[in-house]
């Protein structure tokens, strides 16, 4: 294992973990996020309120009959010789107990309830809002960090959401007749043990800063950790390729490692408001004996007030105590917000215009006009892009690799936006137009095939949610995916997993096309779609493309040069410029950047062969 400390032990190479969770932690507890939180509440307070004050008087009222009930046994029944009036007192007690039980036990299942409501909703905005984000806010981050707070995150939400909020008020009108009832008891004997309390609340406020601190800790070493487990078993064939399991299970085991400290850290804080309460509620009883047993001495007080004083003691300490605890939850809820909060507020990068119109239908006519664009300041990946595209033509983006072509079809689906110039579709600045009706009219056949999980003939509908059962296998069989789903042992109901393990990547790239051939879009966007489909398929393909392609504008980004001669225009990018434009024959009649690619691609084969 490496030999690494606490402080860096999870830091080794570890750059991809220096994202924006380690800078959540030394903000001041903040009331607006609080008040945020409670909107959440907002839809149900009719609902919970009848509920909560009637459950809240009924649990209060025989909370604080109990005691009163032991003074008068005490006092009026058992010194008094007088066992039927025991009895009774006994009977009611009995009869307050079980009204005390059943308030609680409806509040509870009651706010469990609500809590869980409030919960989905607050996971739902959060799903939602995630889903609108740009390309330029998952660049930033690891998938797993995204995940954590659409899981961890929200659930650490449920304790305040269930029981906390409505536990606090009960217990805050509890200490308050407690309060009132201990002074009109005795004032003397009351205020002597109500002055522990603000000491105890001096100690624990200089417990409050280190324990939020020590569960912010806690939830960024957690993101750390599924961060980490996100890209390791993403990356696990890598991984095992490469044969760097123990390299990876070593890097896990300091992670984890630095994860179970950091939580006994902020448990063992937490846990150090229980024996203050403790101490404290010890000190009161001293007080109580000592300077009560005085008091009954000197016929102040009775007996039976003295037995009913520590009983209300007992229940005075047990809703500072849940108090303190459920500081110490309302603390970890907050961390998590902040870190929901975090992501909510975060603005899509390409966002809809107000003024933003529905595309209407569109022909194809595209012009990128002057385009210049970067994924990081200064660093163009695009410069003065100017390229005239006729409805219905076919454009190849050919290219060394990183010279742009990937970013070109970012730009015309409105992933980002072009630090200048403008790309126009039909007249009409795509800046202008809304972005659903944009890219419901761009199909786009990615490199990266992701299958969802699901059946195939899911996959497929996915380009178009209403399609029938007709129009799939139509599809499916214009690209020739049909004969090796039907091969399948379900057919098109086989399910496939997440990133379509069962499929193969020529098959995986089948299905693509049935999806973007279903989705019958004006303009088709094919990335590298060929290229890792074997020959005989791939002619397959090509028969299908010119169906496919057929009257609709399309790009197409293939590395091998053949798979693009038939192209209406070929279009040569290099470092982020057009270097050259024109069909096969007029730029290999050219001679130039295309040509040589030409020749290369040809030597590259025959030395292959
Ligand atoms: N998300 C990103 N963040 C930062 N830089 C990026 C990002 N995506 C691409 N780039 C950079 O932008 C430049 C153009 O990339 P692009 O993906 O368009 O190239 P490409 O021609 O499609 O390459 P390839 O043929 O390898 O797919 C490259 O220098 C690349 O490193």
């Amino acid at each position: 294992m490496k030999n690494i400390t606490d402080d860096n032990k999870a830091k080794p190479n570890n750059e991809r973990f220096t994202y924006q969770d380690d800078e959540v932690m030394e903000k001041p507890f903040d009331w607006g996020q609080l008040r945020r939180l409670s909107h959440y509440l907002k839809p149900y307070t009719r609902q919970m309120l009848p509920i909560i004050i009637i459950t809240m008087v009924l649990g209060t009222l025989t909370k604080l009959a109990i005691p009163f009930l032991i003074t008068l046994a005490i006092d009026d029944a058992l010194i008094a010789g007088n066992s039927k009036k025991l009895i009774t007192i006994v009977c009611i007690m009995a009869g307050v107990y079980i009204v005390q039980w059943l308030a609680n036990n409806y509040r509870i299942r009651y706010m469990n309830n609500i809590g869980q409501k409030v919960i989905y909703d607050l996971r739902n905005d959060l799903f939602s809002h995630i889903q609108q984000l740009s390309f330029r806010f998952f660049d930033k981050r690891p998938a797993g960090s995204v995940l954590v707070r659409v899981t961890n995150d929200v659930n650490s939400m449920q304790d305040l959401f269930t029981n906390g909020v409505v536990n606090v008020l009960i217990d805050l009108v509890q200490l308050l007749g407690i309060i009132i009832i201990l002074l009109s008891l005795n004032v003397k004997l009351g205020l002597a043990i109500i002055v522990t309390v603000p000491l105890m609340f001096l100690v624990s406020t200089s417990l409050r800063k280190r324990i939020r601190r020590a569960w912010q800790d806690v939830r960024t070493k957690q993101a750390r950790i599924n961060s980490h487990l996100n890209e390791s078993i993403q990356g696990i064939k890598v991984t095992q390729a490469f044969t760097q399991e123990k390299e990876n299970i070593d890097y896990f085991d300091g992670m984890n490692d630095v994860n179970r400290k950091s939580w006994n850290n902020a448990t063992a804080l937490n846990q150090s408001f229980g024996p203050i309460i403790e101490v404290t509620g010890a000190i009161g009883y001293c007080i109580l004996f000592w300077y009560g047993a005085s008091l009954v001495q000197s016929g102040a007080v009775t007996i039976g007030v003295l037995f009913g004083f520590a009983t209300y003691i007992g229940n005075f300490w047990e809703p500072i105590n849940r108090l303190g605890q459920m500081y110490s939850q309302l603390l970890i809820a907050m961390a998590s917000s902040e870190r929901i909060f975090e992501f909510m507020d975060e603005k899509p990068n390409v966002a809809e215009a107000n003024h933003a119109v529905k595309l209407p239908a569109i022909k194809g006519n595209i012009h990128f006009e002057d385009i210049v664009f970067e994924y990081e300041k200064d660093r163009p990946a695009l410069r003065g892009i100017n390229l005239k595209v006729r409805a219905g033509q076919s454009v190849a983006l050919v290219g060394h690799t990183g010279s742009g072509k990937s970013t070109i079809i970012n730009l015309l689906c409105r992933f980002y936006d072009p630090v200048q110039g403008s790309v126009i579709l039909d007249g009409h600045d795509i800046r202008d137009v809304t972005i659903e009706s944009l890219r419901s009219q761009v199909g786009i056949v990615l490199q990266d095939t992701f299958i969802f999980s699901g059946t195939i003939r899911d996959n497929i509908r996915f380009g178009k949610l209403n399609a029938t059962d007709e129009e799939v296998e139509a599809a499916a069989k214009a690209v020739h995916a049909h004969d090796f789903i039907v091969n399948l042992p379900q057919g098109y109901d086989t399910e496939v997993q997440e990133r379509g393990n069962v499929l193969s990547m020529g098959q995986r790239q089948l299905l693509s096309f049935a999806r973007a051939l279903l989705a019958d879009p004006r303009v088709l966007i094919l990335d590298e779609a060929t290229a890792s489909i074997d020959t005989e398929t791939e002619l397959k393909i090509q028969e299908a493309l010119k169906t496919l392609l057929q009257g609709r504008t399309s790009f197409i980004i293939a590395h091998r040069l053949s798979t693009i001669r038939s192209c209406d225009n070929i279009v040569v990018l290099d470092h982020g410029r057009i270097m050259e434009t024109g069909n096969h024959d007029q730029l290999m009649e050219h001679q130039g950047i295309y040509y040589g690619l030409i020749q290369a691609q040809y030597r590259f084969l025959s030395e292959a062969s």
